[in-house]
């Protein structure tokens, strides 16, 4: 039988440190950490060890005057050029301190509850924000994804993370945003191997665009209209960094998706408002097609090298038309050219279409609607390259309502009225990357989302507002020339009234009947042979 004190306990030696060494491992260990840190913030040590020599030296005069001098300097900076000091003060000064007193306070908890934090080896694993760069309007964070995340974890979740920083809309990208400033003078090429490197692909971060203030608020003003259009960047519409957004229009198509009363009236007007100058000098051609009886567009009518607004018929015709110019183009330009540049003796034609649905889904002429399908499925898909474009607004993105909505290369999703209608505009999985245009707020009247060229991140923007008076002032100002409409001599059949404009010379046509026939009718008329 075994008794109590037949157990032999072993308890391990214990090893005591005495208390002069715990207190130099502190030391050592929080003096390590102490100069760590000023190794990684070398501007705020710097200042600090400035501001305490200045106190030391000249005691709190000398401190109060280079704030004084320093705070003059800066405001003298702002107002002379503020967009250079929010870049080189204001922004990295602002973005340090939301940094420490905004973003790191929360961080384990938003990461957390928006569940992008981990566990790995039993220990709890969190994205890494490295960097807060403040503008104006944004916060852009920099941030070390947890090994095996992606950007599109962040991207599911960017609703939660705006709430969870206390603001209303975060956007995330996978790519650094903004483009590698042009670089020009003396030091461009050191400067330009340095955005290399700043610009470089990174896989392992993502960047979160969080609006501190909403710029798209407010209405956009009419951007100014350039004396010759720069097809590749026209700018209609204002970014939440407060930037502009231009589109790109060249070879491409655009449709623009978005309930009634959301603002589609915006996204085309600003297009006409900027193609303006080119209007003028012949260098585009508009060819406007309004199935609202002329509702939309009829005040710019002058502006407009073909306009039809009440027959069907009409509507056809002119797209037949279009098809004509493209066909006579392809003709001419096959192997000269891949893309058309255009010019004022071959202009681009953009062929608008305000409520595409009443010529593809709702004409109950079926076979006018299926010579409308057949011209536009030719344009979507072979008129790009030879500058005839189309740029059509939609309410209803279903595909039995406009079946060639893929051919549409650019696409702009105003306010929808589905969830599902987000992607049926922008592409699949563009709501699941942020693109949220079914949850608009009443007041976003012309906002909306593109997707930005060569990456797959939608972008919010507001379209500038031109008003009824604008437009009437533009089309005083900026009227097409009077042969416009006399692209390859063809007189549209439409019955509102067209600019003046004088008949072109016509090819003097050929004999209709052959000239044995007449020879024999001049003989029985007594006429003289021709
Ligand atoms: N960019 C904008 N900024 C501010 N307000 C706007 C903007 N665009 C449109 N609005 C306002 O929203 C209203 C609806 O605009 P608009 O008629 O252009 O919408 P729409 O989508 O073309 O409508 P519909 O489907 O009837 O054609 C207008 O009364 C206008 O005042």
């Amino acid at each position: 039988m075994t008794s109590a004190g037949d157990l032999v306990v072993f308890r391990p030696k214990r090893f005591a440190l005495p208390m002069w060494a715990v207190l130099l491992g502190l030391v050592l260990r929080w003096s390590g950490r102490a100069i760590w840190w000023c190794l990684r913030h070398p501007v705020a040590t710097g200042s600090a060890v400035v501001a305490l020599w200045l106190f030391v030296e000249f005691g709190w005069s000398g401190l109060v005057v280079p704030l004084v001098l320093a705070s003059t300097a800066s405001a003298v900076w702002r107002w002379r050029d503020e967009s250079s000091w929010w870049t080189w003060l204001a922004g990295p000064l602002l973005g340090s301190f939301r940094r420490v007193f905004v973003y790191r306070r929360v961080w384990r908890e938003a990461m957390t509850l928006c569940r992008l934090a981990d566990t790995y080896d039993h220990r709890p694993v969190l994205p890494q924000l490295l960097r807060v760069r403040s503008d104006q309007a944004l916060d852009v964070l920099t941030v070390r994804m947890v090994r095996g995340q992606t950007p599109e974890q962040f991207q599911a979740v960017s609703a939660n993370l705006a709430y969870a920083f206390g603001r209303r809309h975060v956007r995330v990208y996978s790519e650094r945003p903004g483009d590698p400033p042009t670089r020009t003078g003396h030091a461009a090429w050191l400067l330009r191997f340095v955005d290399r490197v700043r610009y470089r692909d990174r896989p392992t971060l993502v960047y979160l665009a969080v609006v501190r203030t909403d710029a798209l608020r407010t209405v956009v003003p009419p951007f100014d209209v350039p004396a010759v259009p720069d097809f590749t960047a026209l700018p209609l519409a204002r970014r939440e960094d407060l930037r502009p957004w231009s589109l790109h229009l060249l070879a491409t198509h655009v449709l623009v998706g978005g309930a009634t009363r959301s603002g589609k009236g915006s996204v085309l007007w600003s297009l006409v408002r900027v193609l303006g100058g080119g209007i003028e000098s012949g260098l585009v051609r508009l060819w406007v097609i309004d199935p609202k009886g002329g509702m939309e567009f009829a005040l710019g009518r002058p502006m407009f090298a073909r306009f039809v607004c009440k027959s069907f018929e009409a509507m056809a015709d002119l797209l037949d038309e279009a098809v004509t110019v493209l066909r006579e183009r392809q003709t001419r330009l096959a192997g000269t050219v891949r893309v058309h540049t255009p010019t004022e003796a071959d202009p681009l034609v953009v062929v608008v279409v305000d409520e595409m649905a009443a010529l593809t889904a709702y004409l109950q002429d079926v076979e006018l609607r299926k010579r409308i399908a057949s011209s536009l499925g030719l344009l979507l898909s072979q008129g790009a390259g030879v500058g005839v474009l189309v740029v059509a607004a939609l309410q209803d993105p279903r595909k039995d309502v406009l079946p060639f909505r893929d051919l549409f290369p650019t696409r702009i999703a105003l306010g929808l009225t589905e969830a599902s209608q987000v992607d049926m505009v922008l592409g699949d999985g563009a709501r699941a990357r942020g693109a949220l245009a079914d949850q608009m707020p009443r007041w976003a009247k012309g906002v909306g989302y593109v997707i930005l060229d060569g990456t797959p991140d939608p972008m919010r923007v507001r379209f500038s507002y031109v008003s009824d008076d604008d437009i009437r002032a533009m089309a005083r100002q900026y009227p097409a020339p009077a042969h416009a409409a006399d692209i390859l001599a063809q007189v549209g059949r439409e019955t509102a009234p067209e600019p003046a404009r004088p008949p072109l010379p016509r090819k003097p046509s050929g004999p209709l009947l052959p000239e044995s026939l007449r020879n024999l009718l001049d003989r029985d008329t007594g006429g003289e042979g021709r």
